[in-house]
């Protein structure tokens, strides 16, 4: 019987996690942690039997609390709670399924207590890769990659010397707006940047891809998971999501992970590596699907992208920074306060305006957070 704590389990990845929970017969939900969703966390409560549950606001948790007093579970709140999911005993690996850099203290707290990571929480590893990936090794726990990509990457590279990479391939959808010129993005609103041409996921991280800032973080999570420069990671547009990753070997070849986008895959393959199990769903037709095509990005249009580079290029504080801004505007552009393209200005500003501090801790990381936003209020 495996055992899971998910952090994060009313969203895009946390509900996913729990269908893959349903498809198997010998895994365990042990915790689960939600940001304010109380009514889907309940309902998750009662299906799924953890005996410990986190919400973060602490009024909502006692709403929780109240409402399945009839049961034996412990409900607790805030980033205390938060920890306490993430060292929970019982369980054996912790899914990181939150959104934004909340997920760094929790991911680190876990490991220490011997868990693996099943990561989703891309911005842990973009922001203090150089803390969690010399940890895992220090203790001996595996950081099992759930974003597409790099599941494709990881499986990929299954019995391969990672000492013979040659690079990368990175693959992008390219969003919704593959194509478009600076003048027509000008005009894009939330509701336009939310619709996804493959996939079906959080709101954060739809707005990311549409920016190509998803790529960008992908870049640095890429480069921290598989132990490469950030030259050696290569973004390829392939519109059709159907490659999900590529790497090519210091021999010229080249091995792919393909499939119908689905994030159950990545997700089932995490939490049961290295087996490879069935799963129920679509497969590649591909008669059907006619073609694959392939792009080089537009890093002229898609800022976003090419300030990643930089971001991971210099390092030390920059990709916090990066992370930081990318994550302060999306929230305000979802809120109708600035304009589309002010999202990639605002990164660019924070980023010329942060003075870099190198191998920084997980506080001077927390630090150049809350600076980025402080920056940022005072800014625009
Ligand atoms: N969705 C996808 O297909 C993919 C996602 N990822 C990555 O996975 C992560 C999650 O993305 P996604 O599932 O789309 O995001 P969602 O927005 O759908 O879900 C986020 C989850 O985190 C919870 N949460 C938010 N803030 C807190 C908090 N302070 N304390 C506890 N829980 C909190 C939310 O709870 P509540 O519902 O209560 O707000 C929700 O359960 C991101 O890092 C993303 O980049 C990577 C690849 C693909
Ligand atoms: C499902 C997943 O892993 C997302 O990160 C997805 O890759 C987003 O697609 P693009 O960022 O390529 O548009
Ligand atoms: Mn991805």
């Amino acid at each position: 019987m495996k055992r899971i704590a998910i952090l994060g389990s009313t969203g895009s990845i946390g509900t996913q996690t729990l269908e893959v929970v349903e498809n198997n017969q010998d895994i365990q939900v042990t915790a689960l942690a939600a940001g304010s969703n109380i009514r889907l966390l309940e309902e998750q409560i009662r299906k799924f039997h953890p005996t410990l549950a986190c919400v973060w606001d602490e009024k909502k948790a006692a709403e929780l609390r109240t409402n399945i007093a009839d049961l034996s579970v412990k409900v607790v709140s805030g980033m205390d709670g938060l920890l306490e999911v993430a060292v929970q005993p019982e369980a054996e690996i912790l899914v990181t399924a939150i959104v934004g850099m909340i997920g760094i203290r929790p991911t680190i707290a876990a490991m220490k207590a011997g868990k693996d990571i099943a990561l989703a929480n891309k911005e842990t590893l973009v922001t203090a890769g150089h803390i969690i990936m010399p940890l895992a090794k220090e203790v001996g726990v595996k950081i099992l990659p759930v974003d597409s990509e790099h599941s494709a990457i990881f499986q990929s590279l299954n019995g391969e010397d990672k000492k013979a990479i040659d690079k990368i391939l990175l693959t992008a959808s390219g969003g919704p707006f593959r194509g478009w010129t600076k003048e027509q993005l000008a005009g894009v609103r939330p509701e336009d940047a939310l619709k996804h041409p493959n996939w079906t996921m959080g709101r954060k991280i739809t707005i990311d891809s549409s920016t190509m800032v998803n790529k960008g973080l992908e870049v640095m999570e890429a480069r921290w998971l598989f132990g490469v420069e950030m030259d050696q990671v290569q973004v390829v547009v392939q519109p059709q999501s159907v490659i999900h990753s590529m790497v090519q070997f210091a021999d010229g070849a080249v091995i792919a992970q393909l499939g119908t986008p689905d994030m159950k895959l990545p997700i089932q393959y995490a939490l049961y590596y290295p087996e490879r199990r069935f799963l129920p769903g679509e497969r590649l037709d591909f008669a059907k699907l006619g073609s694959i095509t392939f792009e080089n990005p537009d890093m002229e249009v898609f800022r976003g992208l090419k300030l990643a580079y930089k971001a991971g290029k210099r390092g030390g504080s920059l990709p916090t920074v990066y992370n930081a801004a990318n994550e302060c505007a999306v929230g305000k552009f979802l809120n109708r306060e600035i304009s589309y393209l002010t999202i990639i200005d605002m990164i660019e500003g924070a980023m010329e305006h942060h003075r870099v501090v190198e191998n920084p801790d997980v506080d001077a990381i927390l630090a150049a957070e809350r600076e980025t936003y402080e920056y940022i209020e005072s800014r625009w």
